[in-house]
């Protein structure tokens, strides 16, 4: 087997601007295979509007972004296959059942049928969500549509698993078993992970924390790395420490 040095995800010098309002200010970083990271910044920190450049949804003059060695610019259709997405909003057509969902989308990828129907019991059964894969997603809870979200995002086996905020109003037990579910992906799967929250609870010792404010990463690194930075003792006061407005 041969292995790929790539990182996952390398963001480097990228910079966005609504009109004049500066949103991103050259952003760089990487994410490797395997790796956890948290992109950990308060409201309009600029989160959306990074994902929205990894995602294609806009396009950036200023800096570079490549999904697991492919710049998105110059060979957008390999490095966005290389990618899962899971969007802030939810996307699952309320009125057709789990299957249909998750068949319309692997065939999007271009999946065989056979490919889809076992793609999709592996996702499913990773998740406990294949007994209700005949539902129509209507009749599932919020924390259930999120679990048929991050397995249709897998389907394709991306290197690269983006989540916006995945887990918004949900109660605290459907938000643990996400936050678990997603680590465990990491450590057990290889898959990389970009994971954008403000809930400083949803990170975990081993991984990688992004912190980014009005734009700009204030501090990168493990998470006693980031401590250093701040100069305190725990996430909760570098996360305050870091994105706090200036007087
Ligand atoms: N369509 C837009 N037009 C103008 N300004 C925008 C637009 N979208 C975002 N912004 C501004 O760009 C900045 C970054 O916003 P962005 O939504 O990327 O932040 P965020 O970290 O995702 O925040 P949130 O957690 O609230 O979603 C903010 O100042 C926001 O007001």
């Amino acid at each position: 087997m041969t292995s790929n040095p790539s990182p996952a995800l390398s963001v480097t010098g990228l910079s966005y601007a609504y009109g004049k309002k500066k949103a991103l200010d050259r952003v760089s970083f990487a994410v490797a295979p395997g790796q956890c990271a948290i992109l950990l910044g308060p409201n309009g920190a600029g989160k959306t509007t990074l994902f929205s450049l990894i995602t294609r949804l806009y396009a950036s003059r200023e800096g570079r972004i490549e999904i697991a060695g492919y710049d998105v610019k110059k060979v957008p259709s390999r490095a966005l296959a290389q990618l899962g997405v899971v969007f802030q909003q939810p996307t699952l057509d309320l009125d057709l059942s789990v299957l249909q969902n998750l068949h319309y989308h692997a065939s999007l990828h271009g999946l065989s049928r056979r490919q889809a129907d076992a793609r999709i019991r592996e996702e499913l059964e990773r998740q406990g969500m294949y007994e209700r894969r005949k539902e129509k997603v209507r009749q599932l809870n919020g924390g259930h549509r999120r679990r048929v979200e991050i397995a249709r995002a897998l389907l394709h086996n991306p290197r690269l698993l983006l989540l916006d905020e995945p887990t918004v109003g949900l109660d605290v037990p459907s938000r643990k078993a996400i936050v678990d579910y997603v680590h465990r992906l990491c450590s057990d799967s290889g898959i990389a992970v970009l994971w954008a929250t403000h809930l400083i609870d949803e990170i975990y010792e081993d991984d990688r924390l992004i912190v980014l404010h009005r734009g700009a990463v204030q501090a990168e690194g493990s998470v006693s790395e980031v401590l250093k930075t701040a100069g305190v003792e725990t996430v909760g006061d570098a996360f305050h420490i870091l994105t706090r407005e200036a007087a």
